[in-house]
């Protein structure tokens, strides 16, 4: 199908079909001069132009929503739908804030090796430097160095940077805090997109501000990979979270899977925040919005940084399939659990961690075990 989409002296396209904004790099200057199709002239007065664009080379684009939209909680019940991921723009984090953080990465990452093992996590842990979590399920290496933040970051910055180690964890505190906010409010329009009131979720708190909700930040760096088509930076998986919001510096690299299309670039966009839908909101909509498989490539010239923010319900709140969204024709699809519990059935099981909470008990005997738990409060 043909799609008719109107440019004006702008970088992005809307596409009406799909509510969708497409980036581009072509601007209208480079049209000027150029013959149309009919033969009429595109002079430098031309403001707008009419462009036929045949879908297959617009191909699939993850949905950027302006969180200004008055339909943006429309577009992101579709996008939650159909791509478990879109990018927000006009969110309200100063840019300054995620420089920093950025900057605050850039220097915990260049820090010697010696250093940086000093912050190690523990085994049992969430908080420190290390490999990926799902690194034991892999044969390869990643090509990558994370640092999990949950908590008071003060006792391993402190081993990090024994001098200044105050102004890194003031960065950091004020990049939760916005995000904590961001992510209230990005949880709202997930769920209201699925008729879900802050009366549907006991959890919320009585002003259904989500003052309990947990989260934790996870600094991600993949240095520069001379061979990056022999390297995976983070193997593909979905987050343990109710959602993730994801800042990625200028290198492109975060990958998602579309069903039916394949893994789709997410192309950082100046100002863009990435929203992914985690495995809770999975498990909270009853499988109405299904987690995204994503993955991190490598570049060979450019090191990479990414910032998450994971954000889950308060730690032991048992989470399942909200009522509104379960019937006798809609049963639901999981058992409860709690994040700490779906944690450590993640750590345990990776990938096969929701079908084993599935219901009715298809799971295995032992993973309502709470050895299985990871300690998330
Ligand atoms: C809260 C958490 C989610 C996470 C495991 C963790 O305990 C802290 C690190 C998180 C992270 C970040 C990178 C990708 C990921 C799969 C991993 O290996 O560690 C996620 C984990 C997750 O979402 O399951
Ligand atoms: O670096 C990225 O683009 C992805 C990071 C990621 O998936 C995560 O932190 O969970
Ligand atoms: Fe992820």
């Amino acid at each position: 199908m043909d799609l008719s989409l109107c440019l004006q002296e702008s970088l992005t396209l809307f596409e009406p079909t799909r509510s969708t904004f497409i980036p581009i790099t072509l601007t209208l200057p480079l049209f000027r001069n150029c013959l149309t199709p009919t033969n009429g002239l595109i002079s430098s007065k031309t403001s707008h132009l009419l462009l036929v664009v045949d879908s297959s080379l617009v191909s699939e684009a993850v949905p950027v929503i302006d969180l200004n939209d008055p339909n943006a909680l429309q577009l992101i019940g579709h996008a939650c739908r159909s791509w478990g991921v879109f990018q927000v723009i006009n969110h309200g984090i100063p840019t300054s804030i995620l420089h920093q953080t950025e900057s605050t990465a850039k220097t915990l990452f260049s820090l010697p090796l010696e250093q940086k093992l000093k912050a190690s996590r523990s085994p049992d842990a969430v908080s420190g430097y290390g490999l990926a979590r799902i690194s034991p399920f892999f044969s390869k290496l990643m090509w990558y160095e994370g640092f999990t933040v949950f908590g008071s970051p003060l006792d391993h910055f402190r081993q990090l940077w024994p001098r200044d180690y105050t102004k890194h964890c003031d960065v950091i505190e004020e990049y939760e805090k916005e995000m904590k906010k961001l992510a209230a409010k990005l949880a709202w329009l997930m769920l209201g997109s699925l008729g879900i009131t802050k009366e549907d979720v006991d959890w919320a708190g009585p002003n259904g501000d989500f003052a309990d909700a947990s989260s934790a930040s996870q600094l991600n760096y993949y240095p520069a990979c001379p061979d990056p088509d022999k390297a995976m930076g983070l193997a593909a998986h979905t987050d343990s979270t109710i959602l993730t919001i994801l800042y990625q510096n200028s290198i492109s690299g975060l990958q998602v899977m579309k069903e039916g299309v394949g893994w789709v670039t997410v192309p950082p966009i100046p100002g863009g925040l990435v929203v992914n839908v985690g495995d809770l909101l999975h498990i909270l909509s009853n499988g109405l919005y299904p987690s995204v498989l994503h993955r991190a490539m490598v570049n060979r010239t450019k090191h990479r940084i990414s910032i998450a923010c994971l954000y889950g319900p308060p730690a032991n709140v048992q989470i399942s399939p909200l009522p509104k969204l379960v019937s006798p024709s809609q049963p639901p699809l999981y058992r409860a659990i709690t994040w700490s519990e779906y944690l450590g059935t993640k750590a345990k099981y990776f990938n096969k961690a929701l079908s084993i909470i599935s219901s009715p008990q298809k799971g295995l005997a032992d993973v309502n075990d709470h050895n299985n738990s990871v300690k998330v409060g």
